[in-house]
């Protein structure tokens, strides 16, 4: 297939973009470089620099097979201190590019959504029918999109996917995470591995949690990539399918930290903080549909590894 990758230079987006490529599908990515990387985008993908608001019909208009949308704004505290930037960035520019997808009869679409659309969860594990009441702007606005896609998916034919991601970590084949604002554990514990930060704050060690700090699931980035090229073909015109993606297992902030430690031999101070502000205690994802629809089973399911891989990329400073 001929696929459009918008986001391919971020995180995410650059791991999905290489794994579909060594699937056999040819790739343009388009990205405005406003959080990703040129150099990330895959050896043998066009890159197209520029806003997916403004350059989607563009592009589409050379005729594509489908589209993987992973281009968004995506740091929860600042949208709540500057919501508009992701009404506009992430649902009118979503919207815009479905617009430009019926246009040129582009059919396809994988959408990455958020465990943040599911706010604070009243049981664990999640499933995709647990109610959804995000608790900050980027999880509405994902909502949001979500809601668009699944009425253009019905009433216009798309075949659609939202794979809603939990913790996103590890690197492969070279590429990883490197947000000049990073908000992420590992990525920041691994930054006090390496002298670059004096300690990690632990958010809180009073959660109901068995060891006091919050519990999250960590899914490897290269599982994730898998997914996206099952959902790609196992899509149905008519469909919007909606899938958790995580481990099922989740490791709390102190398991994290510990693991950190093994994987690096380093000391890595910490000192516990105040409390997140919206940060649930646990998160947890089912993915048993995606397992059951998609055939979809994370290989990398031990923290240990998922931070090998991360630890890999960043020691050569790349970071
Ligand atoms: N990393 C996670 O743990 C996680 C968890 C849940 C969901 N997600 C979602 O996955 C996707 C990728 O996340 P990531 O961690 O790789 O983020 P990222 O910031 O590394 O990647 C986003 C990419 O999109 C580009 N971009 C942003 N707005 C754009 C626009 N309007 N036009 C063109 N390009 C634009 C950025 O330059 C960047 O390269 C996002 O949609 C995010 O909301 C990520
Ligand atoms: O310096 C830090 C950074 C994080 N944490 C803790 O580590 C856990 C993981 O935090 P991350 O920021 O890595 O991830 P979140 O669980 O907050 O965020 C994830 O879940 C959100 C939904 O709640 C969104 O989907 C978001 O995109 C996704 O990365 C949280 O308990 C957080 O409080 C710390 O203790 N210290």
């Amino acid at each position: 297939m001929k696929l459009l990758v918008t986001g391919g230079a971020g995180y995410v987006g650059s791991v999905c973009a290489a794994r579909l490529l060594e699937a056999g599908h040819q790739v343009v990515v388009l990205d405005d470089l406003s959080t990703g990387h040129a150099d990330a985008v895959p050896e043998g993908c066009r890159l197209v620099t520029g806003d997916v608001a403004e350059r989607a019909g563009e592009v589409l208009a050379e005729g594509f097979d489908g589209v993987l949308h992973f281009a968004a704004k995506s740091l929860v505290a600042e949208s709540m201190r500057d919501p508009a930037r992701y009404w506009h960035g992430n649902v009118l520019t979503s919207v815009r590019l479905l617009d430009a997808m019926r246009e040129h009869g582009v059919t396809r679409i994988v959408f990455s959504s958020t465990a943040a659309v599911y706010g604070q969860p009243e049981s664990v594990p999640i499933t995709e029918e647990a109610p959804t009441r995000p608790t900050n702007p980027y999880g509405a606005t994902k909502l949001a999109i979500d809601h668009a896609i699944t009425s253009y998916a019905t009433a216009y034919g798309l075949a659609a996917t939202s794979l809603r991601y939990f913790n996103v970590a590890g690197a492969h084949d070279g590429l990883g995470e490197r947000h000049t604002v990073e908000t992420h554990l590992i990525p920041i514990v691994l930054e006090a591995a390496r002298g670059l930060r004096e300690q990690v704050h632990i958010a809180g060690d009073d959660w109901p949690t068995p060891d006091g700090t919050c519990v999250r699931d960590y899914i490897h980035v290269r599982d994730l990539a898998e997914a996206h090229v099952l959902a790609l073909e196992k899509s149905l015109p008519g469909n919007h399918r909606i899938y958790n993606l995580g481990n099922g297992t989740g490791f709390s902030v102190r398991q994290v930290i510990d693991a950190c430690r093994d994987v690096t031999g380093r000391r890595i101070p910490a000192e516990v903080a105040e409390r997140r502000l919206g940060d649930p205690a646990t998160l947890v994802a089912s993915s048993e549909r995606a397992q059951q629809e998609l055939g979809w089973y994370p290989q990398r399911r031990e923290i240990e590894e998922i931070v090998r891989d991360a630890w890999e990329f960043v020691r050569d400073d790349r970071g």
